[in-house]
């Protein structure tokens, strides 16, 4: 980038920051290189850096992207010949490494924001477009995602909102999305008047951002407290974005005040989104807060099949041969999105060399996918992790001692091998000291009972499976 563009840019910013902020903060910013996405400022203290960081890091990052830059991250390097430096430098010398000080990064997101080349463009960003495929008709439901989509149902019914907001949160590609479009649709049919908008947490910033930018706030908040149903997804993106978090604080509370109902999604429970300001995360807590856990081999199955059925209308000659689908629901256990490509590669390949999907033609085809979901979860390992989670031996686990407090660790270990592994009860309770299937099932169907009425219970076998999977 040219210092002329950055002189630009500036400009830019001065408008949107206000003369104080401006000469307070970036003014003295100085522009040092663009390497590898990463825009480098030079900064006169670590402080100043941090501050920026935090304040203006997104602000800067969408008017470098905007403007065609390369960028997806910002680096403040205090400059070398800074007399702050040498003095902070010296009271702290380890936390500075020769002459790169990065004293605050900040991820840039992935797409740049729709422009709508002139015109009014916050009214020309009003939703993000539903994907027509996301609907309940074709959601399959199983055991994993069955409150998740009894949640997303009730409200897709309408009517007076229950419980607001509705938080839908798992992890990658297990259908947050999906439901929430599907609310959408569900809505819209109902009542094609009702004003539903639909956008992800990082187009929420991004209107936000062009908003001030653009000196049109006020137009910002008048189209974000008229909608009768706002739905965010992946609201994770905006923990650690202050100043995104306190507009979409007082969006959130103008709508559950004029009872409009929110829908909310995001990869883990909002207790456990770091940098998440607490008045946000105890507002997400108070509607329904709903997972949408792992898919079992059940439901990996019962989507298959029904993916492809879809496939067949692309493909209606194409035979797929007994057990391919099983030993696809047993093998990528991953996420359905990665399921679902599997599913399309397999589809094209089988139709370009003319064969049928049997065995070996998803072998052949799908060596990679398969390969790379190899990575199995052990019972040791959930052994280990249990053990060492409740804090006891591993011997009291797999041991024949009866106290409560290796009785339950164990059940919730039995339980996470019967869900994380493909292991039968029979091999499940030889592992745990030679225990009968009948045991295991117990202990299985105890936890099951437990995760609904106790809630630490419920939080613990959370824990230990995110900390297994990750
Ligand atoms: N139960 C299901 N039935 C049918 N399709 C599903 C189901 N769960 C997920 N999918 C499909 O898997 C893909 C990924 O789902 P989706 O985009 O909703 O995931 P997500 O939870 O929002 O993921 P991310 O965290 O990456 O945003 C979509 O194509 C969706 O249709």
């Amino acid at each position: 980038m040219t210092e002329e563009k950055w002189g630009q840019l500036r400009n830019r910013l001065l408008k949107t920051v206000g003369q104080n902020n401006f000469t307070t903060w970036i003014e003295p910013l100085e522009f040092d290189t663009v390497e590898g996405g990463v825009a480098v400022f030079k900064v006169p203290t670590n402080f100043m850096g941090n501050y920026v960081s935090q304040n203006f890091a997104d602000l800067i990052l969408h008017e470098l992207t905007m403007s065609g830059e390369p960028v997806q991250r910002l680096a403040f390097r205090v400059a070398a010949n800074s007399p702050a430096r040498s003095a902070e430098t010296a009271g702290t010398a380890d936390t500075y490494g020769g002459d790169r000080n990065d004293v605050a990064v900040m991820t840039a997101p992935a797409a740049a924001p729709v422009s709508a080349g002139g015109k009014d463009t916050l009214e020309a960003l009003q939703a993000a477009p539903l994907d027509p495929r996301f609907t309940f008709s074709s959601f399959v439901v199983g055991k994993p995602n069955e409150l998740a989509h009894a949640a997303a149902r009730r409200v897709g019914e309408g009517g007076p909102v229950t419980f607001n907001p509705l938080v839908l949160y798992g992890g990658v590609g297990l259908g947050k999305t999906h439901l929430m479009h599907a609310i959408a649709w569900e809505l819209k049919e109902k009542n094609p008047s009702l004003n539903v908008l639909y956008l992800s947490a990082e187009q929420f910033m991004y209107r936000f951002v062009q908003a001030l930018r653009e000196r049109k706030m006020m137009d910002f908040k008048h189209l974000f407290r008229s909608v009768d149903v706002l739905m965010v997804d992946d609201v994770q993106f905006i923990a650690g974005k202050d100043s995104t978090q306190e507009e979409f604080f007082h969006t959130f509370n103008a709508l559950v005040d004029q009872n409009k109902q929110i829908i909310i999604s995001a990869d883990r429970a909002p207790g456990e989104i770091k940098d998440l300001e607490d008045r946000v995360k105890s507002r997400l807590q108070c509607g329904l807060v709903v997972d949408l856990h792992p898919t079992d081999y059940e439901l990996r199955l019962g989507i298959l099949q029904t993916k492809v059925e879809l496939q067949r209308q692309t493909y209606p000659d194409l035979r797929i041969a007994d057990g391919v689908l099983e030993f696809l629901a047993h093998r990528i256990s991953t996420n359905v999105r990665v399921l679902e490509g599997a599913l399309t590669r397999l589809f094209a390949f089988a139709s370009l060399v003319g064969r049928e999907i049997d065995m070996d033609l998803t072998q052949d085809c799908l060596a990679d996918v398969l390969r790379a979901s190899e990575r199995k979860i052990t019972v040791e390992e959930i052994q280990r992790k249990v053990s060492e989670y409740y804090n006891i031996r591993m011997s009291d686990i797999i041991g024949p001692k009866r106290l409560r407090s290796y009785a339950r660790p164990r059940q919730v270990a039995m339980y996470l091998c019967k869900q994380l592994t493909s292991r039968s009860l029979p091999e499940i309770g030889r592992r745990f000291g030679g225990r009968d299937h009948t045991t295991v099932m117990h202990g299985v169907k105890r936890i099951e009972e437990l995760k609904t009425t106790d809630g630490q219970i419920a939080e613990d076998v959370e824990m230990l499976r995110r900390s297994l999977e990750a």
